[in-house]
């Protein structure tokens, strides 16, 4: 039925909400109930929970096998692969001492999936390990993997994290699985690094009743999770008499939504629901609770109800968010405007986006009035030259931050892409600026210019500042700035940040080679866990004192992920930029300081190749390179804490930008 629409989210998979189901060997009519109960899909098991291999065999002296599950006949191969997600036996332990439990499991569980993959199940819920160790389980979960078709596992996991190994009294103090400190997400690491990281192993979560830290949660969003079970006593009951989730639980309940996580309910029904309005829900505003006719009510509907409802209110995707879907944690190869030419298609793009020009124009309105007081204004011409004009939204804004502040201009448009010039003519032409505007088609870094700039106006910013070689640019165009000239951008700032980012490493890892984990990409983050707050890496200024200075750069940063996060993996780090256009005019898309409603930017990030697990309290340690050379710039990237990884693109083997 659907929890609802989300304006702009249509494709949203957390609209689909499931129920977890004890067995039923009539599927059919497990189906039936909770379908028509409001559910979209149920997490059943397959095989009857009495079922154990080693007794099939004694009771039948060793031959033959029984049939250990209904007929795969009992639904459609649509009903099964739309409705159905396999529950795996939960007595399974594939790690226990007992080896006879051991060898059922193992068994029991190739059987199962065997069994769910003929069925063609989108996926099957593994039970969550028994014990601290799930070697084994891990090791028989790998060798299935190695030969699954399209089905997902999905490693049940509870949502558990003790934040002290001591309560007040200094008493260690054991969890609901009766061990002592415990980080669930330390079994998950566990697990999914003995099975080397596999795309088709991801989490379904258990959400209990208490919850663990803000930053603790926030790690999990990083990881591959598919689905979060939430157990009926982890609801509250409010002033009616109807079940309603805590602010914080609310609040994860909306983070599941927005990662595209889908929700199963389980458990039974808690809350006496008042007599007499069992149709209606008070929270449900589509009134979607009504009873199909002679059905009885579904017993978790009122939990369905209240998770609808909070489908609802969500506020819609803004409409940048809608356009950016597509975008979502797709890596990209970042832009070379130096050593290519940019095509029609990407200058429209970035001429779309209002808020840059309006940043620019603003910036230049400053500069101007700061060169030219009031009463020179209509005898001094400013010159201005905007260096890489693309196809003219820079001239554009120029022109009429001339105009708003009343100020006299003369401008020069350099550009080396012959295409852009071509536009730039015919600009030129269609506003009528030929008097005012020189086009000049050139590389800034050689152009002999007839006369020196007041201010210099540039865009040639990547999402990690640099990376688009602004600095090796600006550095040819100073030349012809005058002495006291102002540069827009006066200065660029780029950004590290760790990050989960499993999505990420698994489709660079899909690639099989070197080159693709020493590559920094272009990528709407979305499924990430941002670790801690980014810090600054280089700065350039502009205008440089001397451009004989290199621009070669080297910073190491040390980050504290907050203990309470407990331990977490870094797959790589997230770049951003921050850039002063001209005195308190920035743009920008570090988060903190994120210029609003801007687009021309996704953030970049540098990958690493063996993921990093950061315990709580222990620094993570990273160097940066920007390296030089005749042809070409690079980045090298390494990490030297916690533990060492290799230094990343050595020399610029596999990823660098044009001079
Ligand atoms: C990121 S685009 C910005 C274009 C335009 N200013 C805008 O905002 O749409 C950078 C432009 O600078 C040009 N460019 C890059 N390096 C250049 C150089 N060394 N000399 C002249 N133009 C350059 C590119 O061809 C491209 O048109």
């Amino acid at each position: 039925m659907t929890l609802g629409e989300r304006q702009g989210d249509e494709k949203n998979d957390s609209k689909y909400c499931g129920v977890e189901t004890e067995f039923n060997d009539d599927m059919p009519q497990l189906l039936s109930v909770n379908i028509h109960g409001g559910f979209d899909f149920v997490v059943a098991p397959l095989m009857d929970p009495a079922y154990r291999p080693s007794l099939l065999l004694s009771s039948n002296g060793g031959s033959g096998v029984l049939p250990f599950a209904g007929s795969d006949l009992v639904l459609s191969p649509s009903q099964w692969s739309r409705h159905v997600v396999g529950k795996i036996s939960s007595w399974l332990d594939l790690d226990s001492e007992d080896e006879m439990l051991r060898r059922d499991s193992e068994i029991t569980l190739k059987q199962e999936i065997a069994w769910a993959s003929h069925l063609s199940l989108q996926a099957c819920l593994l039970p969550a390990p028994k014990g601290v160790t799930c070697a084994n389980y891990a090791r028989c979960v790998n060798q299935i993997l190695q030969n699954l078709s399209n089905m997902q596992l999905w490693l049940r996991i509870p949502l558990e994290k003790s934040d002290d190994d001591d309560d007040d009294d200094g008493n260690r103090s054991p969890n609901s699985m009766g061990e002592e400190h415990r980080d669930s997400w330390e079994m998950w690491n566990s697990f999914r690094t003995l099975g080397e990281h596999h795309s088709q192993l991801s989490v379904a979560f258990d959400v209990l009743s208490s919850l663990p830290s803000v930053n603790s949660l926030a790690r999990w969003f990083g990881e591959p999770v598919r689905a979060a079970i939430i157990n009926s006593n982890s609801f509250l009951t409010n002033a009616r008499g109807y079940p309603c989730l805590s602010k914080r639980h609310q609040n994860l309940v909306t983070e599941i939504f927005n990662n595209s996580i889908q929700i199963v309910i389980s458990g039974q029904q808690m809350q006496n629901l008042p007599t007499g309005t069992s149709g209606t829900n008070s929270h449900n505003s589509n009134n979607q609770s009504e009873g199909v006719e002679g059905m009885q009510r579904h017993p978790l509907r009122s939990y369905l109800d209240y998770i609808a409802y909070l489908y609802q209110k969500m506020d819609p995707l803004p409409e940048q968010e809608r356009f950016e879907l597509g975008y979502r944690d797709y890596l990209q190869s970042p832009l070379q405007p130096l050593m290519d030419n940019l095509e029609a298609q990407t200058y429209e793009t970035f001429e779309k986006d209002t808020t840059k020009y309006i940043q620019y124009q603003r910036a230049v309105a400053k500069a101007l009035l700061d060169r030219v007081p009031d009463e020179n204004a209509s005898t001094i011409t400013t010159v201005l030259m905007v260096v890489g004009a693309g196809r003219g939204p820079l001239v554009r804004a120029s022109l009429q931050a001339a105009e708003e502040t009343g100020r006299k201009l003369r401008v020069y448009a350099v550009e080396k892409n012959p295409n852009a010039i071509v536009t730039l003519h015919s600009l030129l032409k269609i506003e009528g600026w030929e008097k005012i505007v020189t086009i000049v088609s050139s590389d800034m870094r050689c152009w002999d210019a007839p006369e020196k700039a007041d201010i210099l106006v540039s865009e040639l910013l990547g999402s990690f500042g640099d990376n688009e070689l602004s600095p090796e640019c600006l550095d040819g165009a100073q030349r012809f700035l005058k002495e006291d000239g102002i540069s827009i951008p006066s200065s660029y700032t780029s950004f590290f940040q760790p990050v989960t980012a499993s999505k990420l490493y698994n489709d660079i890892k899909s690639h099989k080679d070197l080159v693709h984990f020493e590559t920094a990409y272009v990528v709407k983050l979305h499924r990430v866990a941002r670790l801690t707050s980014p810090q600054p890496v280089f700065t350039f200024n502009h205008p440089e004192d001397s451009t004989k200075k290199s621009n070669d750069r080297y910073k190491k940063l040390r980050f504290e992920i907050p203990t309470d996060t407990g331990s977490a993996l870094v797959h790589g780090f997230a770049g951003y930029f921050d850039s002063v256009l001209y005195k308190d005019v920035h743009l920008g898309i570090e988060p903190s300081t994120a210029t609003p409603n801007m687009f021309s930017w996704f953030p970049i990030f540098f990958p690493l190749r063996t993921p990093i697990c950061v315990q709580p309290g222990i620094p993570l340690e990273v160097h940066i390179w920007r390296c030089c050379g005749t042809s070409k710039v690079w980045y090298e990237w390494g990490v030297t804490s916690p533990s060492s990884s290799p230094i990343h693109n050595c020399n610029g083997r596999s990823y660098w930008v044009g001079l």
